[in-house]
């Protein structure tokens, strides 16, 4: 059993030795921005306040693909929206205070609106990333068109210039921008270590695990999308007024492209990097676009070429990698689900048909599990197995048939509703969190129960006391701190059953949860399956091969054969059959 403390776990401060290093650090560069005027001259001034404001989309871009793995050329719309609302409200309706404020407002809340509308585009339920890339590639061509076929009214191809501006002077537009970059990166840079920073990355890593632990990974995608179409925006409101001229091309895939370089050549996933990436790209291609126009964005795509096939990690990746020094999380029992009375079935399964055009997969399945049963399902390679577990745990499947939980029908529920419903899926092949470590792959499967902060990060995790006895049992207990990719085949299988227990859901389903484990793993996961079940009250539904291990530990076995289930009784009864038999001869695995 786990060493228990059952104190509530606190929450982790952000600003470690590390973050307090990069206060200081940003002190010293807000000092630099500050001053900067006094020893710059204009050019280098203007040339920088654009840099720095092509950092902060830069950082959008890595929020949005190094962070969440949301591959965008999109983001130039929405700065292009920004500047654009801001110079056509400047241009047609004057300057002055009021009308500032107006495009101020309106930059950031057209683009907002406009990305929203992109997101909800390109997460839908079943959308691929490529999908979103797409899109993300259509609407930067379709909004510079816009403008190129605007007229005099959007300026077309001269764009607009000329327009009353904000009068700061260039020392204070330099010393703006310098100030919103690094407020902006200090936010993105204590974002991304919280727990919400780590949802972000989860949905970046597996966003189908991320799914089946009751993550909202579309909601979340959309809302992410939206916040950085606002601040895109924003940069778009600030380089109209800095520069005094927009022109189509900023909001077009050129642009949006451009960021990426920036980004994959400073390095993905490290807010600081593709920020001077943007900032070293742009200072001197203005230095030496003049005399080498062509020749300057030659350098840019062979170094993009060679960064992305050498340095996949950027100029980031010159820095040494941190060793994570952070202690081991503490770990809190919770109390496990109430038992439920077994009299009323908790899964109703009627008449299941699903076929993938005329090939039919399942066809009349009829199947009730009450709280506290652990139920097998057994038939040879191809019979539907993983098909049926796929039917139960996701209400968009295209079925006939219904499936109900505690009454309640799943039909037209995506995964993550169907988990708060209270079912949890363990996928044959382990699947957690690579970038992360085992006790973030474990507050992740707590995200839905403990909401996860974008300021903190938590220092403990609750889990129910069947969790901590699969971490005690197989040593992932001290291993809390260590990375999951370092984890041996069963640890990564023992993991994801802790994770799947400590969402508390009423009904687990496991696909072969023994395939590649040792003699000693296999019987160290049936000892925890029958806890959870025969002792806690879980249901479950087990898909193996090794009818051994099915006899130790099911109450009921149900047999499914090339779609159809042809036995469902007692142990004994089914394996002894003539049926199980003949289907078995020859394949039973050891
Ligand atoms: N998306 C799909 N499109 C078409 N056919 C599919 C699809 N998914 C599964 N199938 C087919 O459905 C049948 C059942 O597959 P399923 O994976 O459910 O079987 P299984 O019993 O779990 O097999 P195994 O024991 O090998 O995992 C197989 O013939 C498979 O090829």
């Amino acid at each position: 059993m786990a060493d228990r403390v059952h104190s509530s776990p606190k929450r982790g401060r952000l600003l470690t030795r590390h973050g307090t290093g990069l206060a200081l650090l940003g002190l010293l560069t807000l000092a630099l921005v500050l001053l900067g005027p006094l020893f710059l001259d204009r050019f280098t001034q203007n040339v920088l306040t654009r840099s720095m404001i092509y950092a902060m989309m830069a950082i959008t871009v890595d929020l949005l693909w190094g962070y969440t793995g949301i591959l965008t050329f999109g983001q130039s719309a929405f700065f292009g929206a920004g500047a654009y609302a801001t110079a056509l409200i400047l241009t047609h309706v004057g300057g002055g205070a009021q009308n500032f404020a107006l495009a101020l407002v309106l930059s950031v809340i057209l683009p907002m609106a406009l990305a929203a509308l992109v997101g909800w585009l390109s997460f839908y339920h079943k959308s691929t990333p490529l999908y979103a890339s797409v899109i993300s590639l259509v609407v930067p061509i379709v909004l510079s068109q816009a403008i190129f076929a605007g007229g005099s009214f959007t300026g077309s191809s001269s764009g607009l210039v000329g327009y009353p501006v904000m009068k700061l002077g260039a020392a204070n537009y330099f010393r703006l921008a310098g100030v919103a970059l690094i407020l902006f990166a200090g936010l993105a840079w204590i974002i991304v270590r919280s727990d919400a920073g780590r949802v972000l990355i989860a949905i970046r890593d597996n966003p189908l695990r991320a799914a089946y632990l009751g993550i909202r990974t579309q909601r979340v995608q959309i809302i992410l999308m939206t916040v950085l179409g606002g601040v895109a925006g924003l940069c778009g409101f600030l380089y109209a007024n800095a520069g005094r001229i927009v022109a189509p091309e900023i909001a077009g895939f050129g642009f949006g492209t451009q960021m990426i370089v920036w980004t994959a050549l400073g390095g993905r996933a490290s807010i600081f990097g593709p920020a001077l990436g943007a900032i070293g790209i742009d200072y001197l291609g203005a230095q030496l676009s003049g005399s080498m126009p062509y020749v300057w964005q030659l350098i840019i795509g062979v170094l993009f070429v060679v960064m992305i096939l050498f340095m996949p990690r950027g100029l980031a990746g010159l820095l040494p990698r941190r060793q994570r020094t952070a202690a081991a999380p503490t770990l809190a029992t919770l109390p496990d689900r109430p038992q439920e009375s077994s009299k009323d079935a908790l899964l109703s399964v009627t008449g299941l048909r699903k076929a993938y055009g005329n090939f039919v997969v399942l066809d009349g399945i009829e199947l009730e599990v009450r709280p506290g049963e652990l139920i097998s399902v057994v038939g040879p390679n191809g019979a539907g197995k993983t098909t049926f577990l796929r039917c139960l745990s996701d209400g968009t499947e295209t079925i006939q048939g219904t499936i109900t939980l505690a009454g309640q029908n799943i039909a037209g529920r995506p995964p993550e509703d169907v988990v708060a419903l209270g079912i949890g899926r363990k996928f044959q092949v382990a699947s957690v969190f690579e970038s992360m470590t085992v006790a973030e792959c474990l507050r992740l499967a707590r995200a839905t129960h403990e909401r996860p902060t974008l300021w903190n990060r938590a220092s403990g995790i609750h889990l129910p006391s069947a969790a901590l006895d699969i971490l005690a049992l197989t040593g992932l207990d001290k291993k809390l701190a260590e990375p999951v990719s370092g984890l041996s085949h069963g640890m990564r299988q023992s993991l994801e059953l802790a994770m799947v227990v400590a969402m508390l859901p009423r009904l687990i389903l496991l696909d072969e949860p023994t395939a590649g484990l040792t003699k000693a793993e296999r019987t160290l996961i049936g000892e925890v399956l029958k806890r959870l079940t025969q002792e806690l009250g879980y249901a479950a539904i087990l898909i193996e091969h090794d009818l051994d291990f099915v006899k130790e530990i099911s109450q009921r076995i149900v047999v499914l054969h090339q779609g159809r289930l042809v036995m469902d009784g007692p142990v004994e009864e089914v394996v002894n059959s003539e049926l199980v038999r003949s289907i078995y001869s020859g394949m039973a695995h050891d």
